[in-house]
């Protein structure tokens, strides 16, 4: 892992920038709610594709780059719009103009969104700097989908130095936000010749689930992956998957697989042990694939390379 990052990298050159971009993602958040989940799913799609990069954000125009691939499509607009505002209330300060990187700036505004949800603070370490490329092709196979057993899970965060541990503190971001209902409509329609729904599903759960999400529903309906405190950065997560109350297949494998059920009952009864691997692990994953130095360059608009 590089060790290349550090908190102070912007001391001399815009030694405000964590308090402009916490105020401008404030703001943003007072407005829509969305701009939380937005944001925290947006810098851990960025961080699996071409590392912590911001190559994410970039649009090339023609319908070919990283964000219109189909894993990416459902990308909530919110989390852009949260960058795009973050990067101008910075670039608004003289000092810090064309100084702080966007890959940055999403970082620092996941820690926000986390914070802002009642999620812990943490320090953020910066210095990234921004890539020049994003393509389609280039995300294909690198983000996990919702039907991933544990072993999948397991490779795919290993790639990218991501203990199991950490894999399973990252999913605890699924304590808040929204999923579509096509993501898990086979558990509770037509899971296999045996069994219509899934009998890791909690049975009143799907049930529920079948009434928010009926067959042939309007693909654009959302709902909340936490149940119980769809709002709140908080260990709820996981004592729902101790009820059979984990959304899709790859958070409920979590309990429903021994190898790592240990860990989700760890996280259930104790928010501060979930928070403190939280932040071990989201650190882990901002420093995946990092650009430093001489490499990439400071984005004047975080969707287009300079
Ligand atoms: C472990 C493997 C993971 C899988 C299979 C997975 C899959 C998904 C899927 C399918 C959705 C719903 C998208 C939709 O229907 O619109 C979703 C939403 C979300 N994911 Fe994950 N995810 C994983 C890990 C993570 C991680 C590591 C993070 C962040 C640290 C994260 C953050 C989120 C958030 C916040 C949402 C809600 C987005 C919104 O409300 O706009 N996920 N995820
Ligand atoms: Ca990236
Ligand atoms: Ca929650």
């Amino acid at each position: 892992q590089s060790t290349k990052l550090t908190p102070n990298f912007y001391k001399t050159t815009c030694p405000n920038v964590e308090s402009i971009v916490r105020s401008a993602v404030q703001k943003k958040f007072q407005q829509t709610f969305v701009t939380a989940p937005a944001t925290l799913r947006l810098f851990f799609h960025d961080c699996f594709v071409r590392g912590c990069d911001a190559s994410i954000l970039l649009a090339t125009g023609n319908g070919n780059a990283e964000k219109d691939h189909p894993d990416d499509i459902s990308l909530a607009g919110d989390g852009f719009d949260t960058v795009i505002k973050a990067k101008a209330a910075v670039d608004s300060n003289p000092q810090c103009r064309n100084k702080v990187s966007c890959a940055d700036i999403l970082a620092l505004a996941t820690r926000d969104v986390v914070q802002l949800t009642g999620g812990p603070f943490y320090t953020v370490e910066l210095g990234r700097r921004d890539g020049r490329i994003s393509t389609k092709a280039s995300v294909q196979r690198q983000l996990p989908g919702p039907n991933f057993k544990l072993d999948q899970l397991n490779s795919m965060f290993a790639r990218h130095g991501l203990s199991q541990t950490d894999m399973i503190a990252l999913s605890g971001a699924h304590t808040i936000g929204f999923a579509h209902c096509g993501r898990f409509s086979k558990r509770i329609f037509n899971f296999s010749p045996r069994n219509t729904i899934d009998p890791t599903l909690n049975f009143r759960y799907a049930l529920q689930l079948r009434q928010m999400c009926p067959r042939n529903v309007d693909p654009r309906i959302a709902i909340n992956m936490d149940p119980t405190t769809p709002r709140t950065f908080d260990n709820a997560y996981y004592k729902n998957l101790q009820q059979g109350m984990g959304l899709f297949t790859s958070d409920q494998v979590l309990f429903s697989d021994p190898r790592s059920r240990g860990t989700v009952n760890l996280f259930a009864s104790s928010n501060a042990a979930f928070h403190n691997a939280f932040v071990a692990a989201i650190t882990k994953l901002g420093r995946v694939g990092i650009l430093t130095g001489k490499q990439g360059e400071i984005r004047r608009d975080c969707t287009r390379p300079n």
